[in-house]
Formats: C-alpha cells, structure tokens, sequence
C-alpha cells in the first residue's frame, strides 16, 4: 500500500496526517508546542521546537498506523506561513528564536519604511502591504539586533526561510536550501508577476540575496527526508503555505472560487486566474499556487479573530463550557435585540488593518446575556467575511457577478449555526466540504500528483464532495440593515 505522509506545521501545533493511495486520512498524529511572548505584541517560537515536533508526529503516526517508512511514497509540507527563521549555514543551527506571523515588533520598521516612500514598490512587486505581519521586516530586524549576524550574512553564512524551508533543510540535512512559490510570495521580497526574488525590495531591506531559498513550483523535487529520520529515504515532491494548501485541498481550481477557512482567526483567498489582480480595497494580492511554472493568483484577506471568538466566551467569559454550545445559545438569543461585537481584540486585520484599536460591544439593554453575547460573537464571523467579500468583489469585477460559491472549511465550520448566519449575511451559499482535512489534503495532493499515485488537477477537483450547502434565509432589507450596524459598529472602535 501506498501512502503520502502531510506535515502540517501550524502555529500552536505540528500535525502529522497519513494519507492512503484513495486520498482519504488513514491517521493522525498531533503535537502542541510552546508560544514564547517576551514582550508585549512579540510571539516566537523555537525552531528546535518546531523541528522535534515534526519528527515526533511523523515517527508515531507511522509506527501506529504500523507501516514503516518504505511504505510512504512521498512527502507533502504545509505551514503557517510568514513565521522567520535565520540559521547558520554550516552548524544549521538558528541564530534566533523563529519571529511568528504574529508578532509585531517590526511596526517601527515597517514606518520608517513608509515613511522613505517604499510602500508603493511594496505593493506594486510583492502585493502585500508594509506591515510586521511579513517576513521581510522580521529578517532585517535579526540582521540588526543579534550581534555579528550582518557581517556573517554578507559573507554568505546564514540562510533565511520560512518554516517549510527551515523543515526541508533539517530533514535533507543540509541538502536543499528552498521553498514554494506561495510561501514565497509572503516574505515581502518576492515579486509575483516576475516569479523571482526583488533585488530592490532585497537592497531596501539590507537583506543579502544569498541568504535566501532557491524557489520551486508548488509540486517539485524539493529533495530526500534522510533515511536516519524515518528509517528509509522519501521523497518530499509538495509544498504549500496552509492558506494555499486549504485552497488546493477545497479545488478552488477556477477563477471565482473562492475558500474561507476558520480557525483561531480566518484566511480568505479568492481565485482571480492567471492575472494578478491589484487590490484597491487593502486586500493581499498572493499566488494561490504554482504549477507547471505558471502561477494562479488569489487575492487574499485575513482575519486575526474567528474561532478565538469563541474561546473569548468559553475562557474569558465563561458562557460556555464548550465551543460546541456556542450555536444551541446563539439560536436562543432574543430576536428583538441587536447586539453587535466588534471581536478587535488584536487591532483589526483586512480590509482596516488598525492595529490599534480595540473591540467592543454595542445595543447592550439589562436583558442582554449569554445567548445574545454568543450570537453577536458568531455573528462577528460572519460579519468580517462579508467585509473582506465586498473589499474582493470591488477588486475584481468578475467577483461581483452573483457566481461566486464560498467553500469553507476550518474547526469553526462545524457550527451549523454560524454557518447559516454566514450566507445571511453574504446573500450568497456557502458549500461545506465532507472532508474536514482540507489543509493536509492540499499539500498531499502535491506530493502524491508529484509522485504519479494521486489523479491531475481536474481528477482531483472532481473528487471534492459537499456535506452540506447552507443558502440565505434572511430578507434583502434585514441583511443590509444588520450590515449597516456591524459598519458603524467598526467605525466606533477605530474612532475610539
Ligand atoms: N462547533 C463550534 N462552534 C463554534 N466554534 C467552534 C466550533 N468548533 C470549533 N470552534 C472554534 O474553532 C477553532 C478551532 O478551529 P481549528 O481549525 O482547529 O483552529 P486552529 O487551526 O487555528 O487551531 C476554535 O477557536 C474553536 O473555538
Ligand atoms: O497556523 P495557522 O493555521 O494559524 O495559519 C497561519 C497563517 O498561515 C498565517 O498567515
């Protein structure tokens, strides 16, 4: 029997998921590691750590799944994306802890950056924006601060990459120093219409190109796990950033399609085809993946808080015992009240990207409670989706037409409830695919297609089966109004 083994390394856990020669999940294998939070808006792990849990995951699913690694045709890696590791080049040892997505330390950077007039060059080259969300500024400030570290990089002893990049050059010892195409494109040294890395962006940076991973097609020879980590040698022929790899694994094949997937926070990408669209409306423009040397393009929109929402009530208020309650209550909740949350824990991601502001809650009377906090928290959800869709359908004139299907995927979509409320609130349906592994299918496809064992890209998209599609029920009139408030809601704590 034939198996692809998917490595997903996400941020609060490293996962192992075996897949068999029919694509269906055969075993799982899960790991939580620590979050190191030195300062306030700084996040790091250590990249040992990363490392240990991914051979941990890998070595037991395999031993319980009680085949040997000969049995495993090829790899597939997918990974929080943007999170920086810097390492030496001949002890491949890391010079500092990785710098995570989420950390913000480079805000200062990232200003002075604006304020030079490079933001312009940013967006029109990589498509993002000059914020400390990417890895870019994240490299530059481990270049700056950690002593010695500028003069070995301009010798040619350090080596930059994200974490599927630093994974695949543990687990090829020191063998192939790159990365994919979607991962790429998040660094913010990445020109996406040229397909290379920006010399410009790079000098502005004072970032040594040297230092930085040789980028291949999302399905490729990425080079060989050694036999010492696993017991026998295998190929590692796939690799996508996670957002990329849900939209692969949900077969948002077409321009148009589009995938919203919900976790602690939710990534949005739509198809927008062979062309870059330019956002005017604060959205990301990426690649959604790279195939055969030609990239497909999304636009992208990304939402610090979902599900961690929902945890707000079950930890912090203590509403809940579990998440699962939240859609039993959010149903109870008094339909004559209108209370809205504004969930800016964390500032508030696209389209607004204030880092700054703060949540709130509006509409409260004496008999708001329980059911009308959790129904405003999965509301939010939904709310934050239809600001990124209406941001992406002014971007790209073919996303207006009425076609576009959401496909969703993520912990949070197995709320029934906030699944309904979602396509209330867009006026749209929302598919939901039977197969919840959406993330480590993408990158298994990869590696599998690579390999020869799983169909081509129209084979596989014909695979994908719905659960369930959830159409509006809510009047016209009553969405807008309700959309209406969740705006002026927004407006409130960015004017607070
Ligand atoms: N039935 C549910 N109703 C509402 N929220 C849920 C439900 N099940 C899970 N969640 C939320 O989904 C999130 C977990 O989703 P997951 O995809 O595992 O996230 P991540 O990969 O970011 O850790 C949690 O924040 C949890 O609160
Ligand atoms: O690890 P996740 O699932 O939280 O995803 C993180 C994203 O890739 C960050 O851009």
């Amino acid at each position: 029997m034939s198996f692809i083994l998917a490595i997903d390394q996400g941020t609060t856990s490293t996962r192992a998921i075996l897949f068999d020669g029919d694509m269906q999940v055969a075993h799982t294998a899960q790991q939580e590691f620590p979050q190191y939070f030195p300062q306030a808006g700084w996040v790091e792990h250590d990249p040992e750590e990363i490392w240990s849990s991914t051979l941990e995951v890998c070595r037991r699913v395999i031993s319980e799944q009680g085949i040997s690694a000969s049995d495993i045709t090829a790899i597939g890696i997918t990974n929080q994306r943007e999170t920086t590791v810097v390492w030496d080049r001949e002890t491949g040892q890391p010079i500092h802890k990785a710098i995570v997505w989420q950390d913000r330390r480079t805000s200062a950077i990232c200003e002075e950056l604006r304020t030079a007039g490079h933001g312009d060059l940013v967006h029109k080259t990589t498509g993002l924006l000059l914020d400390p969300y990417f890895s870019g500024t994240k490299v530059k400030w481990i270049l700056d601060t950690v002593p010695g570290a500028r003069s070995r990089a301009a010798e040619g002893k350090l080596m930059f990459g994200t974490v599927d990049s630093f994974l695949i050059w543990r687990l090829t010892g020191g063998a192939a120093h790159v990365t994919d195409a979607t991962n790429a494109a998040r660094t913010l040294m990445y020109d996406i219409r040229e397909g290379g890395w920006s010399a410009e962006i790079c000098e502005v940076l004072d970032v040594p190109m040297q230092m930085l991973p040789e980028v291949k097609d999302c399905a490729a020879d990425f080079g060989i796990a050694a036999a010492e980590h696993f017991g026998a040698e295998i190929p590692i022929l796939g690799v996508a950033g996670d957002q990329q790899a849900a939209t692969i694994g949900q077969a948002c094949f077409q321009p148009g399609m589009m995938k919203s997937t919900y976790g602690t926070g939710c990534f949005a990408l739509l198809n927008t085809g062979a062309t870059p669209v330019e956002s005017r409306n604060r959205m990301l423009t990426t690649i959604a993946y790279q195939l055969d040397g030609q990239p497909t393009y999304a636009l992208e929109g990304s939402i610090f808080i979902a599900g961690a929402a929902v945890q707000w009530l079950r930890d912090g208020l203590g509403i809940i015992g579990s998440a699962q309650e939240t859609g039993g209550l959010a149903a109870s909740a008094d339909p004559g009240q209108d209370v809205i949350l504004v969930p800016a824990f964390t500032g508030l991601g696209a389209p607004y990207w204030e880092p700054d502001c703060r949540g709130g809650m509006f509409g409260l009377t004496r008999n708001s409670g329980p059911a009308e906090f959790a129904r405003a928290a999965l509301q939010s959800v939904a709310y934050q989706t239809r600001d990124l869709w209406e941001a992406m359908r002014a971007d790209w004139q073919e996303a207006a037409e009425d076609s576009v299907t959401l496909r969703v995927d993520g912990g949070m979509s197995a709320s029934d409830w906030t699944m309904q409320s979602l396509s209330d609130i867009l006026g749209a349906p929302v598919d939901r695919p039977v197969m919840q592994e959406t993330t480590a299918l993408g990158a298994a496809w990869l590696a599998g297609m690579k390999a020869g064992i799983y169909p081509d890209q129209s084979g596989f998209a014909a695979t994908w089966a719905r659960d369930r599609q959830f159409t509006p029920a809510m009047e016209a009139d009553q969405r807008e109004a309700a959309y209406g408030r969740w705006k002026r809601a927004v407006q409130a704590v960015i004017g607070v």
